[in-house]
């Protein structure tokens, strides 16, 4: 086992992966709550039963995936990367597929079907490895930085640091709130632990954060252990349906419409968490990340096993940056990742204390490692710092890492072609210009 994920290499050992995979699972464990919330439009009250995917299967669907896709990446790419039903995607797929759009939730599980199996097929013909590899270094660790301060800004929000506001949009919150104060608890023991250099500090800040806001009332204690799982009975399978019963409601312009845009936001999300979650780990080779296939490969699979299940695209877990910084180096952490997500079926009771003050310390401590990559950028070169500052500032701003890639890569062709440097741009960064400015007139 030691030798199949190669710990003597890379200088680590079963202790720092078990705890690695056990912070990202505690990183990610939300999602169990939030995706059935989403995908069942809980926030909209009087929608007719049809229209509301079933929360039980769909909580499921969403441990399973997780479960399934972090164990593929683990063993088969070998990468400390976990992933799970993402966050964006699944809002875009109740909000703007289901409810705005009118598509049935089961033609819009059958448009995350097909945008999986597309990606398959470009995964295997090569073409995801060869563009992520033409993105300059520069740009990569932009993207890097970029979803650094991404998960800090949710992170302030799901502690109620940062809210809505009116005017500029954003401000300042109630810092006297009681989950706002526990969440600031949190990321001061957390910054404590991390700047003495405890191994696993994230972790055992988020440990104390629960322990704290369970005896101060904030967190119940969980009612019980374990509980039997819920029927996935309601949406397994539901994809296939319109296929075969339905087949005119898929082909149509606005599937297509649907389905690109599944198809495009899991692309360069993915590519930006592979090379960020990479880097971090110092697992990048010349640039270039091993294995690249392989993970796109498992990301890409866990989207169409995912969709049959019953969930929205399931994707490459940015939060797997909370393990890496927690020690984990290898697929071994993402193993035990993937083992949690398959026992948390049984453990739902359990995971009611891992609530929003208890993970944003995580997520916001996570940022500033990955901002770190800022100082690889030479920002003395301006038609350098131009496209890497765009794609950096873009993400949080916009709350969407594939747009903040795209402003930057459109910027990127134009300064470098007037400074004179058109020899160091890759022809597949022409081709990708033309896909984002097309990205944009259509979302526009
Ligand atoms: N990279 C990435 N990380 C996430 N963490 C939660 N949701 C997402 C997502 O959509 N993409």
């Amino acid at each position: 086992m030691r030798n199949f994920f190669q710990f003597e290499q890379l200088g680590t050992n079963y202790k720092r992966e078990i705890i690695g995979g056990l912070t990202t699972f505690l990183s990610m464990a939300y999602i169990l709550v939030v995706n059935p919330l989403t995908l069942t439009l809980q926030s909209v009250p009087d929608l007719p039963d049809s229209m509301r995917m079933d929360a039980g299967a769909v909580f499921v669907a969403t441990a399973l995936a997780a479960a399934i896709g972090s164990l593929i990446m683990g063993l088969l790419a070998k990468y400390p990367i976990a992933l799970a039903p993402g966050m964006g995607l699944n809002a875009f797929f109740a909000y703007t597929v289901v409810l705005t759009m009118g598509v049935s939730w089961q033609s819009a599980l059958t448009g995350v079907l097909i945008s999986g199996l597309i990606f398959i097929a470009l995964t295997l013909t090569g073409l995801r490895e060869k563009i992520i590899n033409s993105i300059p270094a520069e740009l990569k660790f932009a993207v890097g930085a970029g979803i650094g301060l991404f998960i800090t800004f949710v992170g302030f929000q799901n502690a109620g640091i940062i809210v809505n506001n009116d005017a500029v949009l954003v401000g300042v919150g109630d810092l006297t709130h009681g989950n706002t104060l526990l969440a600031i608890f949190g990321i001061v023991v957390t910054v404590i632990l991390m700047t003495k250099g405890v191994k696993g500090g994230i972790f055992i800040g988020m440990v104390a954060t629960a322990i704290v806001g369970m005896v101060a009332g904030l967190i119940d204690t969980p009612k019980g252990i374990v509980d039997a799982a819920p029927s996935l009975a309601p949406t397994f399978g539901a994809a296939l349906d319109p296929l075969f019963n339905d087949a005119g409601s898929i082909f149509t312009i606005q599937m297509l419409v649907v389905v690109l845009t599944f198809l495009f936001v899991d692309f360069f999300d993915t590519a930006g968490t592979l090379v960020a979650v990479a880097n971090q780990a110092g697992l990048m080779k010349n640039n270039k990340l091993p294995r690249a296939g392989k993970a796109l490969f498992a990301d890409s699979c866990a989207t169409v096993v995912g969709a049959i299940l019953g969930t929205s695209t399931t994707t490459s877990y940015i939060e797997s940056s909370a393990g890496v910084a927690a020690g984990a180096r290898t697929g071994f952490a993402s193993v035990v990742t993937g083992i949690l997500f398959l026992l948390s079926i049984f453990f739902f009771p359990l995971l009611a204390v891992i609530t929003a003050p208890v993970t944003a310390p995580a997520l916001i401590i996570v940022g500033v490692l990955m901002v770190s990559s800022l100082g690889e950028i030479d920002w003395k070169k301006f038609e350098i710092a131009v496209p890497a500052f765009l794609t950096i500032v873009a993400m949080p701003l916009t709350y969407s890492i594939a747009t903040g890639i795209a402003i930057g890569f459109i910027f990127y062709p134009i300064t470098m072609m007037i400074k004179g440097r058109r020899k160091e741009i890759h022809p597949i960064m022409y081709g990708l210009f033309v896909i984002f400015v097309l990205y944009f007139i259509f979302i526009a």
